[in-house]
């Protein structure tokens, strides 16, 4: 009787460390496979995202840069980071390209794509078709780090089968000179999946959340940053619109930095403020209840030394597209459809769309002719 029990125990012990040993195998298996992940879009917040992933070590980074290719191919970006450390330089990702690959034929497959360029539908051509060439249905995992609200929209339509996830960055990063990033306020990003019940997407939510929890592993990785699950994608996505309809666009209009703006109380008051409180509205209405106190809160949120740009500022001084359309005409058009008066947001949506036309054919995209259908010929 004794041996027969010792017998079972034995075997216990042994099916035991088999189960054990497997699931490591598993697992350490997971973790030696590279993550594949492309990075389209390397500005200040791509090129520090890229960074953050790459040097955690889970993923190997394919980086697609136009403007600063050169620069970068030859001498490497320089950081200077407040998370990653001081005067970095000659850093690249694994493998840098002009344009984005043309993946149709199979012989590359890519887990994640991290689309971070600036969000700017109004000007053709439209990302969605180029990033097509890349996506593997229901196998790419779509990360779209941009602001604004209704982002995903687009792409689900084209793209049902894939995963599409939104990541939002609270961080202060710029592009000072070609390749030259100064990263001055700590990068917290917050990734989850889009709300997808109100469509057929074929596949299921969990699916959803498991690979963006496997992103945050892999942009958590370096130690460095902090990247967190997001469990509520919409308030996630309206809270940050509280500051970036206001700001962002208030920047672009006066180009002036937000210090400025509190220096002069008149533009908090007449302008940040009122826009801050329509959002605030439109939001509600929408069913996102964001805290009472949060225009003051991001009224105050940058140092007043900081003199901060927002990046929409920052475009309008470069004489670059502005991404007006899904942080001011998106939340604009949410309150036509709710009834929500929004009288600030709609003169300002007006103003930037008049900026971008002159963008547009300073960059030779509109060419201004008085159509016989115009209704103000005369
Ligand atoms: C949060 C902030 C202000 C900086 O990343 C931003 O979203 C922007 O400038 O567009």
């Amino acid at each position: 009787m004794n041996i027969l029990c010792e017998v079972a125990q034995s075997l216990q012990v042994l099916v035991t460390y088999l189960i054990c040993r497997t699931y490591f195998e598993v697992k350490t298996a997971k973790m030696e496979r590279k993550q594949e992940v492309l990075v389209v879009g390397m500005g200040a917040i791509g090129t520090m995202a890229a960074y953050a992933i790459q040097s955690g070590g889970q993923a190997k980074v394919t980086a697609v840069l136009r403007s600063n290719y050169e620069i970068v191919q030859e001498f490497g970006f320089t950081i200077d980071s407040i998370d990653h450390g001081k005067d970095i330089r000659g850093w690249r990702p694994s493998t840098i390209l002009r344009s984005i690959p043309d993946c149709r034929d199979g012989s590359k497959q890519y887990d994640y794509i991290v689309v971070s360029t600036k969000n700017t539908p109004d000007v053709a051509p439209s990302l969605i078709d180029l990033i097509e060439p890349v996506i593997k249905p229901e196998v790419t995992t779509i990360v779209l780090m941009q602001n604004g609200l209704n982002i995903e929209k687009p792409f689900r339509q084209r793209f049902p089968q894939n995963t599409i996830l939104s990541g939002v960055h609270l961080m202060g990063a710029s592009e000072t000179s070609s390749g030259t990033i100064v990263h001055n306020e700590p990068d917290i990003c917050k990734i989850g999946p889009f709300d997808n019940s109100d469509t057929n997407v074929l596949q299921e939510r969990d699916v959803h959340i498991t690979r963006a929890k496997r992103f945050v592993e892999i942009y958590n990785a370096c130690g460095k940053v902090n990247c967190q699950f997001d469990e509520n994608v919409q308030f996630t996505r309206w809270h940050k619109l509280v500051y970036n309809s206001s700001y962002n666009s208030i920047s672009a209009i006066l180009g002036m930095d937000v210090t400025r703006m509190r220096v002069y109380e008149h533009v908090i008051d007449d302008l940040v403020k009122p826009i801050m409180e329509e959002i605030m509205a439109i939001a509600g209405a929408a069913g996102v209840r964001l805290p009472e106190d949060l225009p003051m809160k991001f009224i105050t949120i940058d140092s007043p030394d900081s003199w901060f740009m927002p990046s929409m500022g920052q475009d309008a001084i470069k004489g670059n597209y502005l991404e007006f359309e899904n942080i001011v005409g998106e939340p604009m058009r949410e309150a036509q459809k709710l009834a929500v008066p929004c009288p600030t947001l709609t003169t300002v949506y007006g103003l930037l769309r008049g900026m971008q036309a002159k963008i547009k054919e300073s960059k030779g995209l509109l060419e201004p002719r008085v159509e016989d259908a115009n209704k103000y010929r005369g």
